[in-house]
């Protein structure tokens, strides 16, 4: 691929420390990897799938970066928020063929959640900037553009 490649990560801020700090690790991970990226935000990880979709049309990006972060609480709203986020984007990944990491954390507690998000424990944004980057590479290699 001989342009730079353009990531878009899409931000849930229901958690704003944590979400700040899953952007941080993405981004260094993007800039470690020489690619370009921009940034948008969405109220919580429900919203990231549609806002990718969105996105998509413009062709403007080559891959797509969701990451977010889900703690349960009291009621079976944990259980959709988690299922549907992660179904919104395996069927962008699979459907439409978009090349994207799912940086969604699905937690029970604060301390899992600042155990996978910290960049120096689990950077599970960098993770995410790592796997949509590889997705990035398989559809160069098939052809199949943004
Ligand atoms: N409880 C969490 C949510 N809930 C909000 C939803 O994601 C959505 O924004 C709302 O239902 C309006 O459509 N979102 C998170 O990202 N994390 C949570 O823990
Ligand atoms: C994951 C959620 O939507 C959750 O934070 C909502 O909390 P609750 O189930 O106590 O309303």
């Amino acid at each position: 691929m001989s342009e730079k490649v353009n990531i878009l990560i899409v931000e849930a801020r229901f958690y704003e420390d944590l979400a700040d700090e899953m952007a941080s690790g993405a981004i260094e991970a993007l800039e470690k990897a020489g690619a370009d990226y921009e940034r948008i935000s969405v109220p919580g990880a429900l919203e990231i799938p549609a806002a990718i979709r969105f996105a998509a049309d413009s062709g403007h990006y080559d891959g797509y970066v969701g990451l977010g972060v889900v703690i349960r609480g009291e009621t079976t709203h944990y259980d959709y928020v988690c299922g549907e986020s992660a179904r919104g984007l395996q069927e962008l990944a699979i459907k439409d063929r978009l090349a994207l990491g799912n940086g969604i954390l699905t937690v029970e507690n604060g301390d899992q959640a600042w155990a996978r998000a910290a960049r120096d424990r689990g950077n599970k944004g960098a993770a995410a900037v790592e796997a949509a980057l590889r997705m990035v590479e398989l559809k160069s290699k098939y052809g199949l553009g943004r």
